[in-house]
């Protein structure tokens, strides 16, 4: 940068040095980022709010806005795995943030690098047990889809509970093969899936034609114990009129989440 292509190339104790500069600016700045969550904190407390501190959707804006931003070399990859590693941090400071995960070694994989390396993390046998632990203060857990298992089934008997992120949020890391459930409110951030359930026998294709016949674009997701997981394309109010009258006796929203960050 700056230096004409004939000129001798900076030596490798130039380059160094020019590391270690940028790494003392980044550490300044990281430090004052993870001191601020101490504020983030007592703001959330004065404007009467005493729950769970995470906003999923605050996180993906930020997140959208640096990948929109323009860089020369900082891969997308690099960009999330440190400000995810960053938010997950600054929650972990303002309460007693805690992961549980059910599933297989992938889904542990995905919790941390989405979760970061901050909150504690325990691997459960059940996935009711992780469930339970998704409605203790502070807890967020991370369930994989696994063949046979519904437990995004049983969401629907639990309101306050919701899927807010789908995992990898890349579509490079591979697809998504588990969800984030906690206690916490989900919000459109302008590229959104819904996730519904519904207990119609009818075929998942059939139910995506139905749907889409009402202007629903939806995607099977997993099927398992007489019940269906969809996908639906942008952000679904729970009483949304044509979720109402869509196929099934017992259906509804789980959740949503920002939809992967590469598509
Ligand atoms: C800092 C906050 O709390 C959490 C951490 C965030 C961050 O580090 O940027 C963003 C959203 C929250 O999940 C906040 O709400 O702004």
């Amino acid at each position: 940068m700056g230096r004409d292509a004939d000129e001798t190339p900076p030596s490798l104790d130039e380059v160094r040095w020019r590391i270690d500069a940028i790494d003392s600016q980044l550490l300044a700045l990281i430090d004052e980022r993870a001191g601020l969550s101490r504020a983030v904190a007592t703001a959330k407390r004065a404007a009467g709010d005493t729950g769970f501190g995470l906003r999923p959707g605050r996180e993906a804006l930020i997140v959208r806005k640096l990948l929109a931003s323009p860089r020369n070399d900082a891969s997308d990859a690099l960009l999330i795995r440190i400000w995810r590693e960053l938010m997950a941090d600054s929650l972990s400071r303002q309460g007693p943030f805690h992961l549980t995960v059910w599933g297989d070694g992938r889904t542990v994989e995905l919790a941390r690098l989405r979760f970061g390396a901050a909150p504690p993390m325990a691997v459960v046998a059940a996935d009711k047990d992780a469930l339970a632990a998704a409605k203790t203060p502070w807890g967020v857990s991370v369930l994989g889809l696994q063949p046979g298992s519904a437990w995004w089934g049983r969401l629907l008997a639990e309101p306050t509970l919701n899927i807010f992120a789908a995992l990898p949020c890349l579509t490079r890391w591979g697809p998504q093969a588990a969800f984030a459930v906690a206690q916490v409110e989900v919000e459109p951030t302008g590229g959104d899936q819904t996730f519904w359930v519904t207990d119609s026998p009818k075929s998942a294709a059939a139910v995506v034609e139905a749907l889409g016949a009402d202007g629903v674009a939806a995607e099977p997701v997993a099927e398992a114990g007489g019940l269906k997981l969809f996908s639906l394309s942008g952000f679904y109010q729970r009483d949304d009129e044509r979720l109402t009258r869509a196929p099934g006796q017992l259906s509804g929203v789980v959740g949503a989440a920002p939809v992967p960050f590469d598509v």
